[in-house]
């Protein structure tokens, strides 16, 4: 029995050269690609970004067919993902393959932006830093770049792809349906294609859907009705802005899946842009438009406050007919329709309290503080130490900042140079630690009775749950023996003499 999907996995392109539309993003992926052949090119790492199912996942795939190369996939979100791409990203100068040439692999890391603003931070910092120095090529794959750090994105080269247009799609439907044997009628790939709006997964699985049982398909099977995507808002919108019928203006909307309360904060963003045009002037029109938008906005308050939600039609009314109404001068040229910025700005205000609030937890362990303290009083300490040349270094080193959380703590808006001057400087000072603590207790000591312990039971020693740790545990609390019996005391003296004895500095 098939099933839904089958055939988009079944035509998913097995080169670039059958990328349906998004010509110039595969054309910088090849041209990446190129360069990872001979050298390793500056930006080792590249974004595609873009709405799910136009072939983000498909070019990445194809690109490591067209170059030969070998597929690591890994999800991202996934909190194995930093040690797995660990691993894989420094194997790079063992990669030869028997005939003497070298060969690479893929990295493919599939929802990127998932990694932004979870509890899993070392893993989002973990990866920032791997596609630095990574020795083999990285694709990152996200639907939405904003959720993908700014640490990450400055490191990467961002590759947008875009919806398809529906005229490209009509031949990749046609190449499956001669595939498959099916017969179409007239206009059927046609309104296949343009019920997808801009998604050719979802053109691909409606083909198949329709033509189930089949082999002939007409215009007739196609489900008339208008999908409930996202873009359907972008179609509802000119209808509001352009038209002068107020009754067609409301009726559009019933199709639509947002709440009023969603929609006039669309019919808010845009109003002035389209109604003053490119040249920006405030005219009648907006004053106006503005006016019935108060208006919606007062019965949209009495919803909420009665709940009595019989009151959203006149909410709808005043906010798409008033608006249609409003326009009493003919506007000309193109202006795009932006999403809310309330929306991306609550966003990015959770995304920041996120940050602070794992920086409170990071500091109030450093300083054994409560998170509460932390945040209102170690804070504010800590920016400025931060922005002190003498001590940003040694604070970025004690609580192993990351690029973000010293952009946070500076109170800058972008990463300038100077912040990942700290950042760098810190983390080759942690690195410098790690292996002088490992060097330390590896390297064999005189009359030391744990002389040769290797690497791996200097890491066991380390797990404060390893009951085969060779470190007596109690010299990692204090340092004060008092509450010891004196049989203890003794035999941890005469133990220090013969082992390599931690200070608070390890810690
Ligand atoms: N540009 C394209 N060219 C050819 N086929 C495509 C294209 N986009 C989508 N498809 C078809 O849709 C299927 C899914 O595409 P793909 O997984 O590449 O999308 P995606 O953009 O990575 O989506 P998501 O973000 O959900 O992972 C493919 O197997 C293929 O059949």
């Amino acid at each position: 029995m098939t099933h839904i999907g089958e055939w988009a996995e079944k035509y998913r392109p097995g080169s670039l050269s059958e990328i349906v539309g998004n010509k110039k993003a595969v054309e910088n992926l090849q041209e990446w690609a190129q360069k990872w052949t001979y050298t390793i090119p500056e930006k080792r790492a590249v974004i595609l970004a873009g709405r799910a199912g136009i072939g983000k996942t498909s070019a990445a795939h194809a690109l490591a067919n067209d170059f030969g190369w070998e597929i690591i996939e890994l999800n991202a979100s996934d909190k194995r993902t930093a040690d797995a791409v660990e691993r894989v990203a420094g194997s790079a100068s063992k990669m030869h393959s028997l005939d003497g040439s070298t060969s690479r692999r893929l990295i493919i890391l599939d929802e990127a932006d998932n990694l932004h603003g979870s509890s899993d931070r070392g893993g989002t910092r973990a990866i920032g830093n791997i596609i630095k120095r990574t020795k083999q090529p990285i694709v990152l794959i996200a639907n939405d770049l904003y959720g993908i750090s700014s640490t990450v994105r400055s490191n990467s080269l961002e590759i947008k792809f875009n919806s398809i247009q529906s005229r490209s799609m009509v031949p990749a439907l046609k190449k499956i349906c001669r595939e498959e044997g099916i017969m179409c009628g007239v206009g059927v790939l046609e309104k296949i294609a343009e019920n997808a709006d801009g998604d050719l997964r979802s053109a691909v699985n409606d083909l198949q859907a329709v033509s189930m049982g089949r082999d002939e398909i007409y215009i007739e099977d196609i489900a008339t009705s208008q999908r409930d995507t996202q873009g359907s808002i972008f179609k509802v919108l000119p209808k509001i802005f352009k038209g002068t019928d107020p009754k067609k203006a409301y009726e559009a909307t019933y199709s639509l899946d947002e709440s009023p309360e969603d929609l006039v904060h669309w019919i808010d963003e845009n109003l002035l842009y389209q109604y003053s045009g490119k040249e920006g002037i405030v005219n009648e029109d907006i004053k106006n438009g503005y006016g019935y938008l108060a208006r919606a906005d007062l019965y949209l308050g009495r919803v909420k406050k009665r709940q009595n939600y019989r009151l959203w039609r006149y909410a709808g009314m005043l906010m798409t007919g008033g608006i249609a109404i409003s326009r009493t001068q003919q506007k000309g040229g193109f202006v795009r329709y932006q999403p809310p910025s309330l929306w991306r700005r609550l966003g990015q205000l959770k995304a920041k309290r996120n940050l602070r609030d794992n920086l409170s937890v990071k500091i109030a362990a450093h300083c054994h503080e409560s998170t509460r303290y932390s945040r209102s009083n170690l804070i504010p300490v800590y920016r400025q130490l931060l922005k002190d040349d003498n001590y940003s270094v040694d604070s970025a080193v004690n609580l192993d900042l990351s690029v973000d959380e010293i952009l946070y703590l500076t109170g800058g808006r972008t990463v300038t140079k100077k912040i990942q001057k700290i950042h760098e400087l810190a983390q080759d000072r942690i690195r410098e630690t790690i292996s002088h603590d490992i060097e330390f207790y590896t390297s064999p000591r005189k009359g030391s009775a744990s002389a040769n312990k290797g690497l791996e039971e200097f890491a066991a020693s380390s797990d404060p749950g390893s009951s085969s740790s060779t470190i007596d545990s109690n010299d990692a609390t204090d340092g004060n023996d008092n509450n010891r019996p004196e049989s203890e005391k003794s035999k941890g003296s005469s133990e220090k003499k013969g082992k390599p004895q931690r200070t608070l500095f390890d810690f």
